[in-house]
């Protein structure tokens, strides 16, 4: 799992933001203020961490679960998948460029997708990958209550 050590970096953000208040905004930055920055709207914090919050299984990816975009997007739902898991909240950040930025801003992180379990940052889909892997989604799945569906096709074969 992500450590708060990724949250310092948008802390840090949040600081040179307000010392621009200190200052008259060249033209420039007020247009682009609010926009794709992700500072305000739908890509601010608090916008995001609604959405963060929504469901125990949560998704930023290009597409959807039925029609992904990406092949990196479409292994995360691949993922998921094989372990039964198809009750999650998924974003579709093509349809917003806001939250396309607001998200990366949020957890400090440059890729689309990324995977949200109770609100926790977890990672993209090498990180997915990984904890498949390892086992560790399984258990990870577990702490939220989702039994996946893994282990069940393991006891068929004898393993527990
Ligand atoms: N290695 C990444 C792969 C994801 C990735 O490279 N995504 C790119 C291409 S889809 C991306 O989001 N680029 C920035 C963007 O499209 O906004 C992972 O583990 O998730
Ligand atoms: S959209 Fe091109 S690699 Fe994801």
């Amino acid at each position: 799992m992500s450590g708060s050590f990724r949250r310092l970096p948008a802390a840090a953000l949040r600081l040179l933001g307000g010392r621009q208040g200190f200052f008259v905004r060249p033209l420039s930055q007020a247009q682009s203020g609010g926009g794709e920055g992700g500072a305000s709207g739908r890509g601010s914090k608090e916008a995001v961490e609604q959405l963060v919050r929504a469901h125990p299984v949560v998704v930023f990816m290009k597409g959807s679960p039925a029609q992904p975009q990406c092949g990196f997007s479409n292994a995360v739902v691949q993922i998921l998948r094989l372990h039964g898991v198809s009750d999650y909240q998924a974003y579709d950040v093509l349809q917003d460029p806001e939250l396309r930025q607001g998200i990366k801003n949020y957890s400090n992180w440059p890729t689309i997708p990324q995977v949200f379990l109770n609100g926790e940052f977890v990672g993209g889909c090498d990180i997915l990958l990984q904890m498949h892997q390892s086992g560790d989604l399984v258990e990870e799945l577990k702490k939220l209550g989702i039994r996946s569906a893994l282990l069940d096709s393991e006891k068929d074969h004898g393993k527990k």
